[in-house]
């Protein structure tokens, strides 16, 4: 039997890890489904048997810091918790710091400051949090780790839909959509031009992540049916070769990143090493045709550099659903370039991505409470 050659050999194994790796994503679901149950199934027994002992009411008291966190995650809580509930959007922190007062576990639903004022307001016996959300950046994690309570967040059920979302402002910035829909509302639209609003083109482009966990390798996973050439990416650590091969991604330094990529999409979490490294340096050694997409935290960019180089068309465009400060002024100088898309912060805003979160948080909870792991466990 002939020898089976090495690129024949590169592209079946190649084919396995996709295939493996797309059946993996696949029971995704199915895996989180089961361990909901699982927690469905253990939690009340366990905390049923801790109401017996107590007696009466039920086993903990359970602070919810937002109106509206999905109805889901309540549900669950309420089978085994009072739950108490913060009324006030925005948040109103005075409310807040009076309600946590005395709970075991917090449901923090927003994006508002969880630090030693919230921790020591609550008391000692407070022995759970999870937020609502996968960044974490406005939780004093190393206090609320010195103070040994477990803290969980919801990274990864809401990946697809920032994917989806990044994939939006990526076309929308390459392809001027905002540009275009002011030249129709100033009445100029003027398509007799052969060379009128011509945009980048995404095929046969190369796409670079800053930050490319869970989120990331969403995103490339939409963008390889757009025919895109390559994939870099710069991290802390190195992902697993079998991703790097499925996505036809490679290390490289930022640097190498910012010189060589037509597209620069930033999925990294906020930290003190990630804060403000998109800046006029930074810019300055990007292609003049390259797309900026920001769908992590407004603070890893320097906004007022970023409003330059749009301005002086040193970069194309850029693509941000978050930005710095959030809300944006309505005035704010960003707002007036045709170059730059901006969004909300509304990544993880579907219905059923809310629903999920505020059904892992309450896990995260109901988890922290019975002094089980999280199902995601944010340190
Ligand atoms: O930005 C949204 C999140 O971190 O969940």
């Amino acid at each position: 039997m002939p020898l089976e050659s090495s690129v024949a050999r590169n592209t079946r194994l190649r084919s396995q890890h996709v295939k493996m790796r797309s059946i993996a994503n696949s029971l995704l679901p199915l895996i989180v489904a089961l361990l909901i149950a699982d927690c469905n199934a253990s939690l009340p027994r366990r905390n049923q048997n801790q109401n017996r002992t107590m007696s009466a009411g039920k086993a903990f008291k359970v602070l919810v810091t937002h109106p509206e966190v999905p109805q889901e995650g309540i549900d669950l809580l309420k089978e085994n918790c009072e739950i108490i509930q913060v009324q006030s959007v925005p948040t109103n922190r005075a409310e807040l710091l009076e309600k946590i007062r005395g709970v075991d576990g917090v449901l923090w639903g927003g994006h508002q400051p969880l630090n030693a004022e919230a921790l020591d307001a609550a008391g000692p016996q407070l022995k759970s949090i999870s937020t609502m959300s996968a960044g974490i950046d406005y939780v004093d994690v190393p206090e609320v780790k010195r103070r040994k309570i477990p803290l969980g967040h919801t990274p990864t059920v809401l990946n697809t839909a920032v994917a989806d979302l990044a994939v939006g402002l990526l076309i929308a910035a390459s392809r001027r959509f905002h540009e275009g829909r002011k030249k129709i509302d100033n009445d100029q639209w003027e398509n007799y031009h052969l060379n009128w609003l011509l945009g980048q083109d995404i095929r046969d482009s190369t796409v670079g992540f800053y930050g490319f966990g869970g989120i990331g390798q969403a995103i490339a996973k939409r963008l390889s049916g757009f025919d895109i050439d390559k994939v870099l990416y710069t991290t802390r650590r190195r992902v697993h070769k079998e991703i790097e091969e499925e996505f036809n991604a490679k290390k490289v330094d930022f640097d190498t990143l910012l010189a060589e990529s037509d597209f620069i999409v930033i999925a990294s979490p906020l930290t003190k090493d990630t804060q403000g490294v998109f800046n006029a340096t930074a810019f300055n050694k990007m292609k003049q045709t390259a797309v900026l997409i920001n769908i992590a935290r407004g603070k890893i960019v320097n906004q007022d550099d970023l409003y330059e180089a749009l301005k002086s068309n040193r970069i194309f465009s850029a693509g941000l659903d978050v930005t710095d400060p959030e809300p944006l002024s309505p005035t704010d100088k960003l707002l007036t370039l045709d170059n730059a898309v901006v969004l909300p912060h509304i990544g993880s805003a579907t219905k059923r991505t809310r629903a999920d979160m505020s059904t892992i948080a309450a896990h995260n909870v109901l988890r922290g409470l019975a002094g089980e792991p999280m199902l995601s466990p944010a340190y």
